[in-house]
């Protein structure tokens, strides 16, 4: 293949002699078109899929804007090892293989065998009177997390996240990387009523008004968490190494949209897997141009989204390599 639009135009004839009426698998197409793309091959492998939760914690959460205390996402990291968080059951339920990495849990190390730990620190800072962490400790997290996405063996890489407080977070960081109001961006998170979700605005609006514009690997460092960045960067080491990668819920999107300001070409490998019910994650997925999926009412995170549309993926690369072809079916073509 010679160029791109000769690349493009032979991989659009491919999916539509497939026997079937023109368009008529719909999204499932656009899928076949994103991993044939990523792979530059017009038969792209779409046999396995890796979830990766990243974990940490966040000073924010210090401010009560979690319905949550910060100890649950310790308590969070020992479930999934122990295989028995909603991300282990849907990983199970798709036969998705699952990793868990300690980006930065507040306390002690866990030292636990089957934990991968890349500790930036114990916590980030409250980002309401400082920066969440430094630009040094920033760049460690997105080069750590460069570094996992690369080297996962897995066709389609999916990504979650585990760490109270970690809706503020990404609500900030969404709110400096897209100038979209904080009243459209921050919700409920893991449940806060009315008095917590005005409480949680008030903070957040505090927080925006300390700093002025920022680039996006500032405002990742300003307002973003451990786990956040090191997501950004695993999207960012993934898309260099040709992978698929399934983008979540609100947390996954604010990652995902930082990666894509950070290195452009990562939005190309990147597919939506579902509209999550947090109030923000529309406008973050508008910001990325991006539709996704699914709409299942979920607002769970740990990457539970996106292991359900791993047999979306599973099911277009079947599509694009195994379904006959009018060319050679003996099928008759449309008139
Ligand atoms: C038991 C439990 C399991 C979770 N798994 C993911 N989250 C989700 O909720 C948190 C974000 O919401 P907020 O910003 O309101 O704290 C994150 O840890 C996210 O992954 C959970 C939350 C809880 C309580
Ligand atoms: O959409 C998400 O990822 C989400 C929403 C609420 C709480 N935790 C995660």
């Amino acid at each position: 293949m010679t160029t791109d639009t000769d690349f493009a135009a032979a991989l659009q004839h491919k999916i539509d002699f497939k026997t079937k009426p023109l368009g008529s698998l719909g999204r499932i197409e656009d899928l076949a078109t994103v991993m044939a793309t990523v792979q530059g091959t017009l038969s792209p492998r779409m046999d396995g899929c890796e979830l990766t939760i990243f974990a940490a914690d966040h000073g924010i959460a210090a401010e009560g804007v979690s319905k949550f205390p910060q100890e649950v996402t310790r308590q969070m990291v020992l479930n999934y090892l122990a295989g028995g968080a909603g991300a282990n059951a849907f990983a199970r339920a798709v036969g998705a293989r699952m990793k868990v990495v300690d980006a930065g849990i507040a306390g002690e190390p866990f030292g636990l065998e089957g934990l991968i730990e890349r500790r930036i620190g114990a916590g980030t800072k409250s980002f309401l009177h400082e920066p969440a962490m430094s630009a040094e400790d920033c760049a460690r997290a997105l080069e750590e997390g460069r570094k996992l996405g690369a080297e996962s063996p897995a066709d389609a890489v999916a990504y979650g996240e585990m760490g109270i407080a970690n809706t503020a977070s990404a609500a900030a960081l969404g709110h400096k990387l897209t100038g979209v109001g904080l009243d459209i961006l921050v919700g409920r998170g893991t449940g806060l009523d009315d008095d917590g979700l005005t409480h949680k605005r008030q903070v957040l609006e505090r927080a925006a008004a300390r700093t002025a514009d920022l680039g996006p690997q500032e405002a990742l460092a300003q307002y973003g968490g451990f786990e956040i960045a090191m997501m950004a960067g695993a999207m960012i080491g993934a898309a260099e190494a040709k992978k698929v990668i399934i983008v979540d819920g609100f947390i996954a999107t604010s990652a995902a949209l930082a990666a894509a300001r950070i290195v452009p070409a990562t939005r190309a490998a990147m597919v939506f897997s579902h509209r999550s019910e947090e109030q923000g994650h529309g406008a973050l997925l508008d910001a990325l141009g991006a539709e996704p999926l699914l709409r299942l009412g979920l607002r769970l995170g740990e990457g539970t989204g996106a292991l359900l549309a791993w047999p979306l993926l599973k099911a277009a690369g079947e599509m694009l390599n195994t379904m006959a072809s009018f060319d050679d079916a003996g099928v008759t073509g449309p008139q």
